[in-house]
């Protein structure tokens, strides 16, 4: 795999309010990614978290503030728009059982294709060989994410953890320079958190991108995070290194609040 040599530019959310009806969702929300770094959005349950997602991957608009990516406005692009800019993300519920492995990560490279689909269909030389080199891609990020001896199996014979990790190798297929996880552990048993933690770790040090996680494992964020954004009822109560919102009396009053304590909440 190749380490990417450019750090990717700040990801800056700023000032982001989203209503749904008479209800605040996202309270004038600011937070920065730093440039590859690993940036955790935590909370308790509807703290916010999948919204401030949506919102990054532009499946909701805000109803005020800005994303930037650099020097580009995200706030109001497609969400494809958005993932050509390099902003990959993935699903919590893991949505699909078809094809194999190799099937769906080509999916993920469906989006940097160049030659159109005439040119496939006839089997011209150009998109043989750009599918030729799609497919040595594909099998790259197999192998960077434990996939690689599963390669051609059928996705629905693979373990669940193994099915997490497709999701994951799907998004990183797209190359991108921000990875948004989706709470990548959920309904993982205990040696499943532990592979995908070291599968996240490899990642990032081998490809050097930036990633925002929505995570309710907490002992995943502290191991992984280098920062960490505290929502509570739509608004960022605190932002921090992982030690220093562990011990965030805001923090700690609202988990309290919500009856969860120690490190399986978020
Ligand atoms: N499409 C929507 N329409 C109306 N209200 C919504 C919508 N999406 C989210 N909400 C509300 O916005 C608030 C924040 O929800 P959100 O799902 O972002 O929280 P969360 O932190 O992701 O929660 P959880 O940890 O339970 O997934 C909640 O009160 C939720 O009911």
């Amino acid at each position: 795999m190749t380490t990417r040599t450019t750090a990717p530019p700040a990801l800056d959310v700023k000032n982001v309010t989203v209503r749904f009806a008479g209800l605040v969702a996202l309270d004038d929300v600011s937070f920065t990614v730093a440039p590859g770094t690993l940036h955790a959005v935590i909370g308790p349950n509807g703290a916010g978290k999948s919204t401030c997602f949506n919102v990054l991957s532009g499946l909701y608009r805000p109803t005020t503030g800005t994303v930037r990516l650099g020097d580009a406005e995200l706030t109001r692009l497609a969400p494809h728009r958005i993932a050509a800019l390099g902003v990959a993300r993935t699903f919590q519920n893991i949505v699909t059982t078809q094809g194999t492995v190799a099937d769906n990560l080509m999916l993920g490279r469906h989006a940097l294709s160049r030659a159109g689909f005439a040119a496939s269909a006839l089997r011209l030389p150009r998109a043989v060989r750009e599918q030729r080199e799609h497919l040595a891609k594909a099998r790259e990020i197999a192998e960077l994410t434990g996939l690689g001896a599963h390669f051609d199996a059928p996705v629905a014979l693979l373990s669940y953890g193994d099915r997490k990790r497709v999701e994951l190798a799907r998004a990183l297929c797209l190359e991108p320079r921000v990875l948004l996880l989706d709470e990548p552990v959920a309904g993982m048993n205990a040696a499943e958190r532990i592979r995908m933690t070291e599968v996240v770790r490899e990642i990032r040090a081998e490809l050097g991108l930036s990633v925002v996680l929505v995570e309710h494992d907490m002992g995943l964020v502290m191991r992984l995070a280098d920062e960490v954004t505290v929502l509570d009822f739509g608004k960022a109560i605190a932002h921090g290194t992982p030690d220093q919102v562990r011990r965030d009396p805001e923090v700690l009053r609202a988990y309290l609040g919500t009856g969860t304590t120690g490190e399986d909440a978020a």
